[in-house]
């Protein structure tokens, strides 16, 4: 907020100006009934004070507009920095923290808190402003004119004042908890969009929709404790500025038959009630603004000061003065997923000792779950990779940076993740953005994709690399999608390349394809390759089976065909069901 300060200061300067205008309209009113009451009043009597009432009015237009942009604008500066900060330390944060939060949840803080937040640093501060210079410049001018009449309109006030605190207080509780049903609420509606086909293929609309009728439901009840409260308060501020009205008419009537008072001034004193109320009523809304924003920037804080789950950074890596690549050490390698209520038992891998020179190729088979993209997963420290299990040139890779460390790594999942954006936009990520508009970038991209095997047929896309690909890569075959993903792979420039299950969707024949083609257009480099297929990993100088959370088997594909074991039993079932 102290970036913003000046636009706030002039803004209260703005709203200073403001309520001195209605006063002044206030006063004129006054001053222009009792001049046209007095005895030698003629027809023209009020002309300079109606003249004088319409000059101020038309001021009031142009000062009340500047006050709300000048604090508007700070408002939707202080969202669009909460909104940068939040998303950019989101990209920075790790599996552990994207397994705890759900997506439903997060969008949700990025849209419903954020706008609390901008209420509060707009509409909020505007309104502090607005009761604040009212309420003192009305009840002065009413002290200045009655203090009997002031005391019985400020009681009301107070009262109202008081009841506002306690009731909001009330409605602060179930609004936490509205938000925090409306994160869940969010969750279900991305996890149904997600699962759409699931739920259509398997016709489970009913059951889905039951689910999210309960949370609804939650969500409803919730809100209907809040509207109720609401709901009553605003009738009661209002009554309090009739009963205001009623004791003024109730104290000044006598007095003006007394001739203490003139009709001016009580006319004056309906006009300051008329000046202080509007503010006094939206008081309730505006604690409530602040009762919403104050979770709200809670819950916004929590991810914006998250921080990654890293060791520091104190490990080096040294470059071979060979300018070879580096070598990868895999030295008792352990990992297990946190245990809790959900995973009581959860999976492990352990003992895993693997060494992989520059330029070594190395295949990782193992029965279904025995843990290859856990492993493949733990390298690349997308998993809580624990501290001397793993070094690249003797350089402990935990403690290395982590920006720097995956500098050496590029790495095709098991499930292509494509972005609903181009052919190209796709590639591009693979490589840093100053290099996308070079001039070479293009030729990099086609031999990317014809090494991944992609057939770039115009006929099937005229577009070439400008071909849209829909959410996730929807308007793609699985076994396009995993090419392109495996193209992405291979673009980028790194030492070792860790390739999950990327050939399952593709024929035999283009598997031996690009298998030829990684030999080439990645020589020299390291590769480690998950697969279920034997035929895509024989070629490796080493392949390691997994069973049991650790090594089961381990050695070249001559000798493993040799042992009685999974993969003996594999090789020849496949090699008995070339088709499948
Ligand atoms: N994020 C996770 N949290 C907890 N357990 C997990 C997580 N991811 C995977 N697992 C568990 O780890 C085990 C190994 O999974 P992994 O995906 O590594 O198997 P895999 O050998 O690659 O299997 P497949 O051949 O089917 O691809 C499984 O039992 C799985 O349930």
């Amino acid at each position: 907020m102290v970036p913003y300060l000046w636009w706030y200061l002039a803004g209260f300067a703005f709203i200073v100006f403001t309520q001195l205008l209605a006063v002044g309209i206030i006063n004129e009113t006054k001053n222009a009934i009792d001049a046209a009451g007095a005895a030698d009043a003629t027809a023209r009597t009020v002309v300079p004070y109606v003249v004088r009432i319409a000059l101020f009015a038309v001021c009031l237009i142009l000062v009340r507009t500047g006050s709300r942009l000048l604090i508007f604008t700070p408002g939707r500066l202080i969202e669009y920095r909460v909104r940068n900060d939040f998303y950019s330390n989101l990209l920075l944060l790790q599996r552990d923290f994207y397994e705890k939060h759900e997506s439903g949840d997060l969008v949700s803080r990025c849209s419903n808190d954020i706008g609390f937040v901008r209420a509060a640093y707009g509409f909020g501060f505007l309104q502090i402003a607005n009761v604040s210079v009212t309420l003192s410049l009305g009840l002065t001018a009413m002290l200045m004119m009655d203090l009997q009449t002031t005391i019985f309109v400020a009681i009301p006030m107070i009262l109202s004042f008081a009841f506002i605190q306690i009731s909001i207080r009330y409605v602060f509780t179930y609004w936490r908890r509205a938000n925090e049903q409306l994160g869940s609420l969010s969750s279900l509606c991305l996890a149904s969009y997600k699962g759409i086909s699931a739920i259509q293929n398997y016709h489970a609309e009913p059951a889905v929709t039951e689910r999210f009728s309960e949370s609804n439901e939650n969500y409803l009840e919730t809100m209907s404790i809040v509207t109720k409260v609401r709901s009553f308060m605003m009738p009661m501020v209002q009554a309090v500025g009739n009963l205001s009205i009623f004791l003024v008419l109730w104290f000044v009537g006598p007095k003006i038959v007394q001739g203490d008072l003139t009709m001016g001034q009580i006319t004056a004193f309906l006009g300051y009630i008329g000046l202080v109320m509007p503010p006094l009523l939206s008081l309730g809304w505006m604690l409530n603004v602040f009762n919403r924003a104050i979770p709200a920037m809670e819950r916004l804080q929590e991810i914006i000061t998250a921080k990654p789950t890293l060791l520091p950074a104190e490990s080096r890596y040294e470059k071979d003065p060979s300018g070879a690549g580096p070598t990868m050490v895999l030295e008792n390698l352990h990992f297990t997923f946190t245990s809790d209520e959900k995973n009581p038992n959860p999976f492990g891998l352990k003992d895993v000792d693997l060494t992989v020179p520059p330029g070594k190729v190395i295949g990782i088979a193992g029965p279904l779950g025995s843990g290859k993209s856990v492993l493949l997963e733990t390298i690349l420290r997308l998993n809580d990779l624990p501290a001397d299990c793993l070094y690249l040139n003797g350089a402990d890779c935990a403690r290395m940076d982590l920006v720097e460390f995956r500098d050496h790594f590029s790495f095709a999942p098991q499930k292509a993740w494509l972005f609903s954006t181009t052919l190209r936009r796709n590639l591009l990520m693979a490589l840093d953005y100053r290099e996308w508009e070079r001039p070479g970038t293009e030729a990099r991209l086609l031999a990317a994709i014809e090494a991944a095997s992609f057939d770039l047929d115009p006929k099937v896309f005229p577009l070439g690399l400008e071909t849209e690909v829909g959410t996730k890569g929807v308007m793609l075959s699985g076994g396009q999608r995993q090419r392109i993903a495996l193209a992405r792979a291979l673009l980028k420039p790194a030492d070792v390349y860790i390739l999950d299950d990327v050939l399952s969707a593709v024929d035999h024949e283009t598997e031996k394809r690009i298998i030829r083609n990684l030999k080439t257009f990645a020589a020299g480099k390291s590769f480690l390759i998950a697969s279920h297929r034997i035929s895509a990993i024989q070629w490796a100088d080493e392949i390691l089976v997994l069973g049991q959370g650790g090594v089961a088997q381990r050695g070249t594909h001559e000798t493993l065909i040799q042992e009685p074991g999974f993969y003996r039993d594999i090789y020849q079932y496949q090699a008995e069901h070339p088709d499948e």
